[in-house]
């Protein structure tokens, strides 16, 4: 059986000042190989090279993938300060009419951290530019400082909505997560439903209601050791299931457009 391709949306990095490309962490790419059971495609997230018709052609879903750079606050209605640190419009420009296709669509898809925040955004929700600043809220950034397995650890708990998705994913309402943001959730989009919370109340995991397909988004990052851990497991398991199906309905339609 033929893997559901797995379009990973790339980040735009700049190596030694210069030398610019289009980039997947690698972890993203094993969680889709050997968890979710995909074929991993490093997409280069940019208007001028792909688009979006062609990418929900070639690709059975999308891990919208953490991020540096934050969503353009223009995409939600707000003037850009100092505090909303960097961004990547060509980013922007493909994943936020991506998202809304998808979710008409069926299409699956999973967020990941500035992926979550983008599912948010494309369905007419805002960000917080820094909520460490915000009143009674904790600093989830990542430390500055430490190996791998330091800035990835375990740091705070996720308590999921009884009965939601997550809950049921997971077979308990409170898992624990690593946390490596600066921004969150402040208004939640049309149709989305905030489903976990951090402890300081941070939005954390969520899903599009009605949505046809698979839409469960995380602002943590479960491709970190995602083979073993009791959490990001599932979640890839999950989403896998969901890009084999959509892999499987949409083969007849290929087939029927390649014989006529
Ligand atoms: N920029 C957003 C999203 C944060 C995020 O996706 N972090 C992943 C960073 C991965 C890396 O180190 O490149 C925010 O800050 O909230």
């Amino acid at each position: 059986m033929t893997r559901p391709v797995i379009g990973i949306i790339g980040n735009n990095h700049v190596i030694d000042g210069h030398y610019v490309t289009h980039g997947g962490g690698a972890m993203n790419s094993s969680a889709v190989a050997q968890v979710a059971r995909g074929l991993p495609l490093v997409i280069p997230a940019d208007p001028k090279l792909v688009s979006v018709e062609e990418l929900l052609e070639a690709c059975d879903g999308f891990l919208l993938t953490g991020g540096r750079p934050n969503v353009h606050p223009d995409e939600y209605g707000e003037e850009e300060t100092p505090a909303h640190g960097s961004f990547d419009r060509s980013r922007d420009a493909i994943t936020l009419p991506l998202v809304r296709a998808c979710v008409e669509r069926g299409q699956p898809f999973m967020g990941i951290c500035r992926g979550f925040q983008e599912v948010n955004v494309a369905m007419g929700g805002a960000l917080h530019a820094e909520i460490r600043d915000l009143p009674g809220r904790t600093n989830h950034r990542m430390p500055p400082e430490g190996t791998l397995e330091e800035k990835f650890a375990l740091r705070h708990v996720v308590t999921l909505s009884e009965g939601g998705p997550f809950h049921r994913l997971f077979g308990a309402r409170e898992v624990m997560t690593n946390t490596l943001h600066g921004q969150g959730v402040k208004t939640p989009g049309r149709r989305i439903v905030i489903d976990g919370h951090a402890p300081d109340g941070t939005p954390e995991a969520l899903y599009v209601e009605g949505a046809p397909g698979f839409t469960l988004s995380v602002q943590w990052h479960p491709e970190w050791n995602a083979g073993a851990d009791p959490v990001s497991r599932p979640l890839f398991e999950a989403f896998g299931a969901a890009a084999r199906e959509w892999s499987t309905r949409r083969q007849p339609m290929a087939a029927t457009r390649r014989s006529a």
